[in-house]
Order: structure tokens, then sequence, then C-alpha cells
């Protein structure tokens, strides 16, 4: 378990990182989200102890990092910039770590094996690839068998087959009972991945919440309509008693109904329809509302052609409402 209280960070007159509380708890992933800026990295390296906080305080199995025993046995942790020594083999590399924290050197040969890097063993990091990279960072983290694991962005730069990799290990080291701690800035990858969120926005705590409340509070449904006549159809969904209002893309949008419904609506006013869709708006735009203030630099967010002043706009960056982003099989 890892316990955070009031933990802050000023660099200067910049507050990076204000007076977070919350606990991660073990058994289940825990994502850790934030926009870019937002200081999740800094909050990670103060957990680890690699940078003194100005405030409060982090308490790993209810001690301070630098009272950990054997650190590499108790905490795995894959940071952003992992230092490796140019001139070493990944096997060396791993050997060193290993030697110095003893670990047993079989266990070298396993992590290289778990983490898909058996072949490549040999070879000298410096000509890896970002995905292969960050699989030998996830190897050091593993060395160790430690209780609680730490990643921040451990998906960045990995393909498809690697994002589904990284995220099917978590799950199963949490199942195993061990703390997870994740850090991202996508709430697509998230969803797929954790179990408990804790969000935060230019370093403040914007919510610690379980995923699925999150999913069952941040997806909305509605139905999609347009129209050449948009006017008039609007007109003859509120004679029927359905409010409609002005999508991101030009489109009507009406909560609470169902489209076979605002399909017989259209057809009795002999309103053209152009298009009738059930939709989920994504997470990743709840996730973008949540945090919206919180943004240090927002992109140029203009309502699309055509949108009538004051019309919902789709977010200045990233993705707009997409499909419904949520993760199965789990109750
Ligand atoms: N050593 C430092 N000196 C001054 N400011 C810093 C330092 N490290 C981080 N910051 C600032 O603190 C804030 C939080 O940065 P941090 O890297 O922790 O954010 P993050 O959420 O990890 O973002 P990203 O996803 O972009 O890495 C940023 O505004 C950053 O510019």
């Amino acid at each position: 378990m890892i316990e955070l209280d009031g933990l802050t960070k000023r660099y200067g007159g910049k507050t990076a990182v204000a007076g977070l509380t919350f606990t991660v708890r073990p058994g289940i992933v825990t994502g850790f989200l934030g926009p870019n800026g937002a200081g999740k990295s800094t909050t990670m390296r103060m957990m680890l102890g690699l940078d003194r906080p100005t405030a409060g305080r982090v308490r790993i199995d209810g001690r301070r990092y630098d009272q950990l025993q054997e650190p590499l046995h108790e905490v795995g942790a894959l940071l952003e910039a992992k230092a490796v020594h140019p001139g070493r083999t990944a096997r060396n590399h791993l050997r060193c770590l290993a030697y110095s924290n003893g670990i047993p050197e079989r266990r070298v040969g396993e992590v290289l094996e778990l983490v898909g890097l058996g072949a490549v063993a040999d070879k000298r990091p410096k000509g890896f690839s970002l995905g292969m990279g960050q699989r030998l960072g996830i190897a050091s983290a593993l060395l160790g068998d430690p209780r609680i694991l730490m990643f921040d962005e451990p998906v960045n730069g990995l393909d498809p087959e690697g994002i589904h990799w990284v995220r099917t290990m978590m799950r199963h080291l949490a199942a195993e009972g061990r703390t997870v701690f994740v850090s991202s800035h996508l709430m697509s990858e998230m969803a797929l991945t954790a179990d408990h969120l804790i969000v935060i926005g230019q370093g403040r705590l914007l919510a610690d919440t379980s995923m699925n409340a999150f999913i069952r509070e941040n997806s909305r449904s509605y139905v999609l309509l347009r129209s050449p006549e948009p006017e008039r159809l609007r007109d003859a969904l509120a004679a029927a008693g359905h409010r409609a209002v002005a999508g991101a893309d030009g489109g009507l949008e009406v909560d609470g109904a169902e489209a076979a419904a605002l399909g017989e609506v259209a057809a009795a006013a002999g309103v053209t329809l152009h298009e009738l869709s059930p939709r989920q708006a994504s997470l990743e735009e709840a996730f973008m509302q949540l945090t919206h203030e919180s943004v240090e630099y927002h992109g140029r967010a203009q309502p699309p052609d055509g949108a009538p002043p004051g019309a919902p706009r789709g977010p200045g960056w990233g993705p707009g409402a997409g499909g419904p982003g949520t993760r199965g099989g789990e109750g």
C-alpha cells in the first residue's frame, strides 16, 4: 500500500504538486491520470524518494522509501527516462542491477523472457526501439519480484501488441495481490486497464474514484441526428417532447430517447434525415471536461463550420466523441 498525505512540491514560485492525499491499494490497478504537466512524474519521483517534497509525506507499507531495507524487492518502478549504460547488453544491465541488490542471477533470464526480450538479451540497448527500451525498463522493475509496482506512462512508444501485453501484465500483477500504480495522460487507455482512478490537474486532486463509478457517471448515451433541415427537425422533435441540442459537428443530439422513436417523429413531420445513430460520449471527453480548467496550454478550439454560436464545441486537442471506450468483463 502507498499512502500520500498532503504531498506538495514547489519549484521556486511554481507549485507542481499541491497537497495530494490519496492511498494506492494492493490487488488492483490504480490509474494515475492527468494532462501533460499535471505533476504525475513529480509525484512518482517523490514516492520513490528521488525528489524531496516541499511539504507532506509518502509512506510505502508504512515506511519512507529510504527506510526500505531492500528497495528493489519492495518497489519496482519504470520512470520515463530510464538510464541504461550504453556499452552494456540488456542482460548485463540487468545482471548489474541484480548483483548490486542481492538478486539471484537466474532471475535475469526469467524477466528477460517475461518481457519478450530473450532473443535480443545480448544486444546493446542503444540500438533498441522505444518499445524495446520500455520492455527493458519493465524488466528492471520486475527484477526484485516486488509487491509494489509503479509505471510512468508504460505504453509510450509501444505498438498495439506491446500495449496489449503491458495491459495484460499489469492486470496479472494486480491479480497476484500486488499494488500496481500506473500513470497515463490517456483516459481511453486507463479505462481498459485500471480498477481505480486518481485524476490530477495542475498538481491538485480532481478525482479519486473507482473506474466503474467513473464510467457510470460519465458515459452519456444520446442519439445523433443529421438533416438538411435542422430547424424543422428541431421543431418537430420539440413538439414531440424531445429537446435537441446542437452537436459538435453540426448534427443534433437528443438524450433519453430511442433512435427509432426519433426517426418516427422525423418521418411523421416529413423531415429528411441523413443520419440517425445511437452514440455514447467517450470517457476521453469526460476526462477532458474534468481537467479542462487545469490544462496549462490549450490548443485552439474553434466552433465547427456552421455550428450556431454557443453550440457545444469539440475539444481543441485529442479525439472527439468516439466509441464507448469502456472495458468489458468487469462487474
Ligand atoms: N525540475 C523542475 N524545475 C521546475 N519545474 C519543474 C521541474 N520538474 C517539473 N516541473 C514543472 O512541474 C509541473 C509538473 O511536471 P510533471 O513532469 O510532474 O508533469 P506530468 O504530469 O508528469 O507531465 P507529463 O505527462 O508531460 O510528463 C510542470 O509544469 C513542469 O514544468
